[in-house]
């Protein structure tokens, strides 16, 4: 699949190398954490031998937890199969620089088996066998995700030591849309806006959030494998930035009992010809039968789904009443109090779902989000009425309240299964045990303080 108009061309980064301007290039694949995994190579080595035939990587990056421990029960990759590599191919479309470390390009990779199969727990290529079921019916995906973020006047390794404990926001009161409140925190900003634009990304705006020291820096919609691919490298990027300035910034889905960071994604469908597929200026409300479907179909798997958008313990602490998280599977035009709201009208006519947070492995949400819709199509599934009022208070079902409870709809479900394969479903339900069980084994300061001295 030719994906996009790369920033950064081969020919270029061949002068560029030539010219000194870049020494490094960085070829990196996203794994299960959302996390940027890969080598920094000799940019002269990179055009003679990593170019053309990629390089390879322990296939145990898909298979560690959040630590890098090694931990039992996935079926790729254990002691039992001798813990061996996978190729990671670079994506040449996604070639750019990354001027937040100097002399430095990045491309992302694509995973395979030695014997050129793609591996198909990789969260690229989960999204990519989503954008061949759409493009299978002449429709492609624009995607837009909202990461927010807090920032701290703490150097990451401060904070660390002193265990996340008296930490100094970059703003001390809430500073919703508030230019001083934002101005304060610019230096920063502007950095990684600018720099995130030379990297190829179209920044659109920054403002400023509700919890202390919270922001937010929107872009522009692209395809959805593009806009995955930059989500990822702006994430790496804007920490990137952060600490170089001294500070630390987090995108963790709920860092203290205040607001949480969420990471709203909105989505519609364009035919081959570049059309909108949602907007049907004659339908109901605007929305064609097939954007009827689909959001139907995001209602009918949302809770099945839920650990695509929420995948860590932590997520799951962000839905709470009244929190602008959303606890109620329904949808409504511009209701902001739903899982699901519908934004825009004509060409910009599409749904945003405000389940994932921060944290979020934006392509294995995004597959979430098309398979669902798929599924919704398929099925011609019914839309229900919009929930017009406080969905707080709505009779609905609920979004899956724990991690525990997320993964047992996962594997137990039809609808991941027959979407995904049993080789991905069993892969994140494995993912989601081990968490799980590393949560459960460990004692938190919670518990210290409600039981040394009272209980
Ligand atoms: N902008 C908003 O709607 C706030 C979202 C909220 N911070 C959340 O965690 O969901």
């Amino acid at each position: 699949m030719a994906d996009r108009t790369p920033p950064l061309s081969a020919d270029e980064l061949r002068r560029l190398v030539d010219s000194g301007e870049i020494d490094t290039v960085v070829l990196a694949f996203t794994d299960m954490q959302g996390r940027l995994q890969g080598k920094r190579f000799a940019a002269r080595f990179f055009l003679d031998d990593v170019l053309d035939h990629g390089t390879e990587g322990c296939n145990y990056l898909l298979a560690v937890d959040a630590e890098m421990n090694t931990v039992d029960g996935y079926a790729m990759s254990s002691w039992e199969r001798g813990y061996g590599d996978f190729a990671m191919h670079p994506d040449l479309s996604t070639l750019r620089r990354t001027p937040w470390n100097p002399g430095t390009a990045l491309v992302t990779a694509d995973l395979a088996w030695h014997d050129g199969t793609p591996v198909v727990a990789s969260p690229r290529q989960i999204l990519r066998r989503q954008l061949d079921r759409l493009a299978e019916r002449g429709w492609s995906a624009h995607v837009g995700t909202e990461l927010e973020f807090m920032v701290f006047n703490d150097s990451y390794e401060d904070a660390w030591s002193r265990g996340y404990r008296a930490m100094n926001p970059a703003n001390q009161y809430n500073v919703d849309y508030s230019v001083l409140g934002t101005g304060r925190v610019e230096p920063l900003l502007r950095r990684i806006r600018n720099e995130m634009a030379a990297a190829g990304m179209t920044v659109e705006s920054a403002k400023g959030e509700c919890n202390l020291g919270q922001h937010e820096i929107a872009f522009r919609y692209d395809e959805a494998l593009t806009t995955c691919d930059q989500h990822v490298i702006y994430k790496t990027g804007a920490k990137e930035i952060a600490a170089q300035s001294g500070k630390s910034l987090t995108f963790m889905a709920k860092y203290d009992e205040r607001e949480g960071n969420s990471c709203h994604i909105h989505l519609s469908l364009r035919d081959e010809a570049g059309h909108p597929v949602f907007a049907d200026p004659s339908g109901e409300a605007g929305m064609s039968k097939t954007m009827r479907h689909f959001l139907a179909g995001q209602l009918a798997a949302l809770r099945e789904f839920t650990l695509l958008y929420a995948p860590n313990i932590n997520s799951y602490k962000r839905y709470r009443p009244g929190s602008f998280a959303p606890t109620a599977v329904a949808w409504g035009p511009d209701n902001r109090t739903c899982a699901l709201r519908v934004v825009g009208h004509g060409h910009s006519l599409r749904f945003e779902n405000r389940v994932p947070g921060g944290d979020v492995n934006p392509y294995l949400a995004v597959a979430g989000l098309i398979a669902a819709g798929l599924h919704g199509v398929d099925e011609r599934l019914d839309l229900e009425a919009a929930c017009t009022g406080n969905a707080y208070r709505a009779d609905a079902a609920h979004v899956p309240a724990t991690l525990r409870e997320a993964a047992e709809l996962w594997s137990g479900g039809p609808l991941a299964r027959a979407a995904f394969g049993d080789e991905v479903v069993d892969h994140y339900a494995n993912m989601a045990r081990v968490e799980q069980d590393a949560y459960d084994s460990a004692v938190t300061d919670w518990e210290r303080f409600r039981s040394f001295e009272r209980m």
